[in-house]
């Protein structure tokens, strides 16, 4: 079992610094993100916590997903990876799929909705880290519909297009949406269709926005402080 604090801590509220004073890549009013509540959650507080992670392509979600995983145990669920197993699998959405991703483009929110549910409900799991998803307002009113369930935060790894640029061509993961064209659309598919959905949560009071540029240690203790501050034990 584990729980969450019924405020957050006074680092966060009181000196803010972290996110509060951070002018983000995409200017988003990421003052409209603070609140001195915990969220609250839609299930009444019986279902898992869910965290979502968002960012743009390269922006390093994976890279501090796995560090979330080491530090706070939560279980990572990356669309991207549900999707390339589908892929590998040969299963009946597999060349669409491909498709899909080579052009940068989102697939069918059911579709990626029904893998991220067959894993959640297969899971003992009571905290998951759901990375690169939502990707547009379609997958977040899906997985709405879906799940019935709402993130309880989201992160959101906020990084100059430049460096996101450099990371995914340098990323050496074989991957066939890790060339410069790709990349380009995936970008504007980022600006788009998920930036309404990052500004959503900030509206929403659930968006923590992390300075994705430094060394993956510096930004890991941003993550490390909002986490902090929910109070997240594991018992
Ligand atoms: N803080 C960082 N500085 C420089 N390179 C990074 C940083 N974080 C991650 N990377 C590298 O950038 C690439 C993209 O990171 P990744 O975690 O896969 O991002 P995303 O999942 O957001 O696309 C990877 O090669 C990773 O090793
Ligand atoms: N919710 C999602 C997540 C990924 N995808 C597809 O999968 C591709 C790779 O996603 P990813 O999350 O692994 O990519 P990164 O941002 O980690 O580089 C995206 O560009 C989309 O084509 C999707 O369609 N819907
Ligand atoms: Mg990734």
């Amino acid at each position: 079992m584990w729980r969450r604090a019924a405020s957050l801590s006074p680092f966060i509220s009181s000196s803010g610094s972290l996110i509060r004073n951070h002018q983000t890549a995409y200017n988003l009013k990421i003052w409209e993100s603070f609140t001195t509540e915990i969220p609250t959650q839609v299930k009444g507080g019986k279902g898992p916590f869910i965290c979502f992670v968002l960012g743009g392509p390269g922006s390093g979600k994976g890279t501090q997903c796995a560090k979330i995983v080491k530090n706070y145990g939560l279980t990572h669920l990356s669309a991207g990876e549900l999707l390339r197993r589908e892929i590998a699998s040969n299963s009946e959405y597999g060349t669409t799929i491909l498709n899909t991703i080579k052009e940068g483009k989102i697939v069918p929110s059911e579709v990626t909705v029904s893998l991220i549910q067959k894993e959640m409900e297969s899971s003992d799991s009571k905290k998951f880290l759901i990375d690169g998803f939502p990707r547009s307002e379609e997958n977040r009113a899906a997985f709405e519909r879906i799940m019935g369930a709402e993130p309880d935060i989201v992160l959101f790894f906020d990084c100059p297009e430049e460096e996101m640029v450099n990371r995914v061509l340098n990323r050496n993961e074989g991957r066939v949406d890790d060339n410069i064209d790709t990349v380009r659309k995936r970008l504007q598919v980022f600006k788009a269709l998920n930036l309404p959905v990052i500004n959503y949560y900030a509206r929403r009071g659930k968006l923590y926005t992390i300075n994705a540029v430094g060394t993956v240690d510096e930004i890991f203790e941003q993550v490390r402080a909002v986490f902090a501050a929910l109070k997240l034990v594991t018992e």
